[in-house]
């Protein structure tokens, strides 16, 4: 079976995402793509054949639409999966899954009473190579009860549209969902520490930040936010345990030896650095509906999750306290227990 997908959003993300199910993915075709700006709909849909569609109800509702990939600005994004749920179709959602707590449980419980999960939210990091053999690694024991885990999520630099809130919104998204996953463990409490400014920034940028997070278990996290830190896209992951510690390896590049130096290039952009994670990504999905099998895959409680730590992480930063996550107790569709 061929997955027809229609694509609401088609800016940065919604764009490589539909070359990559028309080019890299096999068994899913675009068919309907919307965005508010019909100009950048048609530039994206008709290169692959799609129809450009009005909104996103439409492209919700449209026949020829079996699975939808949501790819909008974030407060949007609430409504379209919504929208899927009542539609009883699969819907792919690019982080966040909303920009609130309260959006947030209203998807979960509509999926809920639709009774099977249909909502996956983009966190791919769950998808690379390296992520994967840390998670096989601390699964199997090998560093012992995990006990620390270092992170640096650093990027080049970042436009003035960025905000200090976004370094927790936007950028450590990645890593808190990432290590709610690698640990199986929720994060319960948040803090920020605020370095010297680099002088390579806005002027209004809070930026490096330092976050603290800390575990039902008891793990303490520290995670570098740094996105103006000039050479290039860098994330770091080093989990310490009892007995030995285990780090994310970086992405192999050929050693180079001229001139009295041996160098390796450092990556630039997320695109490059998750290629192939955002593949797998999905490859799995896409075989996930056409086998009309529930995903497997950050589900609509891990984006609600995310949402919340995000939340009281930019509080933690604009009080200086350390904030309680305060999540509600997680439903058993989740894996939890209410
Ligand atoms: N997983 C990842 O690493 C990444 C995820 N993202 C996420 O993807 C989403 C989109 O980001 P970008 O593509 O960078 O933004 P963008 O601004 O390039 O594209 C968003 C597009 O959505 C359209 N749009 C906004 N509201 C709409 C609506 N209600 N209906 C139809 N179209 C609408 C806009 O006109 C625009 O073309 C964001 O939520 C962002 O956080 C972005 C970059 C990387
Ligand atoms: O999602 C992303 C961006 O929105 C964010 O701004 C970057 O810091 C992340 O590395 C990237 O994966």
């Amino acid at each position: 079976m061929t997955v027809r997908v229609g694509v609401i959003g088609a800016g940065w993300i919604g764009t490589e995402h539909i070359q990559r199910l028309t080019h890299t993915i096999t068994g899913a075709r675009v068919t309907a793509v919307t965005d508010i700006d019909p100009a950048r709909a048609a530039e994206a849909a008709e290169p692959v054949g799609a129809r450009v569609l009005p909104d996103g109800a439409a492209v919700v509702a449209a026949d020829d639409v079996d699975a939808v990939l949501v790819t909008s600005w974030g407060p949007t994004h609430a409504e379209h999966v919504l929208n899927a749920i009542a539609a009883g179709k699969p819907v792919f959602c690019e982080k966040p899954l909303a920009t609130t707590a309260e959006d947030c449980l209203r998807i979960v419980e509509a999926e809920q009473a639709h009774g099977r999960r249909l909502v996956q939210v983009g966190f791919m990091r769950r998808y690379d190579s390296g992520y994967r053999q840390l998670k096989e690694v601390i699964e199997a024991g090998t560093i012992g009860e995990p006990l620390l885990v270092h992170c640096a999520h650093r990027n080049p630099t970042v436009p003035e549209s960025y905000t200090s809130a976004m370094a927790a919104l936007d950028t450590a998204v990645h890593e808190v969902d990432v290590l709610r996953w690698l640990l199986d463990d929720e994060i319960v409490s948040t803090q920020v520490i605020t370095p010297r400014a680099t002088g390579k920034r806005f002027g209004h940028l809070k930026d490096p930040q330092i976050m603290l997070f800390e575990t039902a278990k008891g793990v303490r996290i520290d995670l570098e936010v740094f996105v103006n830190c000039r050479y290039g896209y860098d994330i770091q992951c080093e989990a310490v345990g009892e007995e030995g510690l285990v780090r994310l390896p970086d992405p192999a590049a050929v050693g180079v030896r001229t001139a009295g130096r041996h160098s390796t290039a450092v990556l630039t952009d997320w695109v490059g650095r998750f290629r192939d994670a955002f593949d797998t990504e999905f490859r799995e999905w896409i075989a996930g509906v056409a086998a009309g099998d529930e995903p497997t895959g950050p589900s609509a409680w891990d984006g609600y999750a995310a949402t919340v730590i995000t939340a009281a992480t930019v509080e933690a930063l604009e009080t200086g306290a350390v904030v309680a996550t305060d999540l509600k107790p997680r439903p058993a569709r989740y894996g939890g227990t209410a």
